[in-house]
């Protein structure tokens, strides 16, 4: 921490945004937080607990609840947006009068704009034109971090005050915070992986074993990080927390929502029964469908991702898509020290090949 106080304001007041509240203020920060339920800030600044969406956590008591953003936002230094990609524009719309150039902008949401294909970080660009704009992304099931458990995150910035400011805040016994300025790779990452998390939720409750979901994860990652090649992110990024570390913890956690969402269409939920019961946001339903559009239109090849869409959105069992992709093309490991052309060539010129 900084000789003095930081001054944090949270805006959300779901499960993550809770979690970053009180690791601020465990921290030393003054934290406000701003949600638009009254119910629940009362009950936040009554019994330091968020009845709704982290209900077995003790929270930091010098965390303040309100429903005013002035409030909220009045002398803040660093802003913490963990607000669902849905809703994102339009609370930044709310905040914007009392946004002003020197606020450090932090999203922590991992979604994507739905008529625009902007991230988080390009909503708060377009809507401020700041310059300290940066997202936090990496393995972060927001009940481990309020649990306490041993954590460590992403702050991705073009700007080096914004990382820097965010390591003071957030960073300490039991979160570690890690600094990039790809920010456009983590964003992406963070969004990307949604995706998968749902695929493999899907696989478990279809009884599938440990090599499948090893199987899951990696060709996720070859095929995350051909999407972001072609998007103009950095395929390192991927190697990182924000990339494999996130990737392994979705895929493998009950207690991610995404996660949780395919294991209930897996069990044979129908997509509206799985996300109303889930309660919460779960980011990748509506990443799976942006993604897939965008990558027909750029011609990237995303198998995992087109077999996801088609069982969601088309009716295809899922044992009958996993079935399918085994069958797919013969292709690559790791596509940048083999190219997945160079397979496909090998395989042309025995005559074997199959399109
Ligand atoms: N939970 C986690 O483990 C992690 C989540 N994230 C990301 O953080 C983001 C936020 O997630 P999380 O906190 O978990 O989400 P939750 O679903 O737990 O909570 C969402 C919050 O956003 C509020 N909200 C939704 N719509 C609006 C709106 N139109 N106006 C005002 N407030 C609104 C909700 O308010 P209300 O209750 O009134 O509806 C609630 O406070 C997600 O994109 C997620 O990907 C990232 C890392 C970890
Ligand atoms: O991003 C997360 C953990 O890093 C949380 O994942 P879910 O949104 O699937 O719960």
């Amino acid at each position: 921490m900084s000789e003095q106080q930081i001054k944090v304001a949270v805006l959300g007041g779901g499960s993550f945004g809770t979690a970053l509240a009180s690791i601020a203020a465990d921290n030393g920060a003054r934290v406000r937080q701003w949600m638009r339920d009254a119910a629940l800030v009362e009950q936040i600044n009554r019994e330091h607990r968020n009845g709704r969406y982290l209900p077995n956590y003790a929270m930091n008591p010098a965390v303040e609840a309100s429903t005013e953003m002035a409030q909220v936002l009045e002398d803040a230094e660093l802003v913490l947006i963990a607000i669902p990609s849905k809703a994102f524009r339009s609370v930044v719309q709310t905040a914007k009068p009392w946004l002003k150039p020197e606020h450090i902008l932090v999203s922590t949401t991992k979604g994507i704009e739905q008529d625009s294909f902007l991230l988080m970080s390009q909503v708060l660009e377009q809507e401020t034109g700041f310059t300290h704009i940066g997202v936090i992304a990496g393995p972060n099931l927001a009940s481990e971090i309020a649990d306490k458990q041993l954590t460590a995150t992403v702050i991705a910035s073009y700007d080096a005050l914004t990382r820097t400011r965010v390591q003071q805040a957030l960073g300490c016994g039991y979160f570690r915070v890690y600094a990039s300025n790809d920010r456009h790779g983590v964003e992406l990452a963070g969004a990307l992986k949604n995706i998968y998390a749902i695929a493999a939720g899907m696989a478990a409750a279809l009884g599938m074993g440990e090599n499948t979901r090893s199987m899951l994860m990696t060709r996720a990652l070859a095929e995350m990080s051909r999407f972001a090649v072609v998007q103009g992110a950095n395929p390192m990024t991927f190697l990182g927390l924000a990339g494999v570390g996130d990737l392994i913890v979705t895929c493998s956690s009950n207690l991610s929502r995404n996660y949780r969402v395919g294991y209930a269409l897996g069990k044979g939920d129908s997509l509206e029964q799985a996300v109303e019961s889930l309660g919460q946001v779960a980011e990748g339903v509506n990443t799976v469908r942006l993604v897939c559009a965008k990558a027909r239109e750029a011609g990237v090849y995303m198998p995992l991702a087109e077999g996801l869409y088609k069982v969601l959105f088309e009716g295809v069992p899922a044992r009958d898509m996993a079935g399918y992709l085994m069958l797919g093309e013969q292709s690559s490991d790791v596509e940048f020290i083999l190219p997945r052309e160079a397979v496909q060539q090998a395989h042309r010129e025995s005559g074997e090949w199959r399109e």
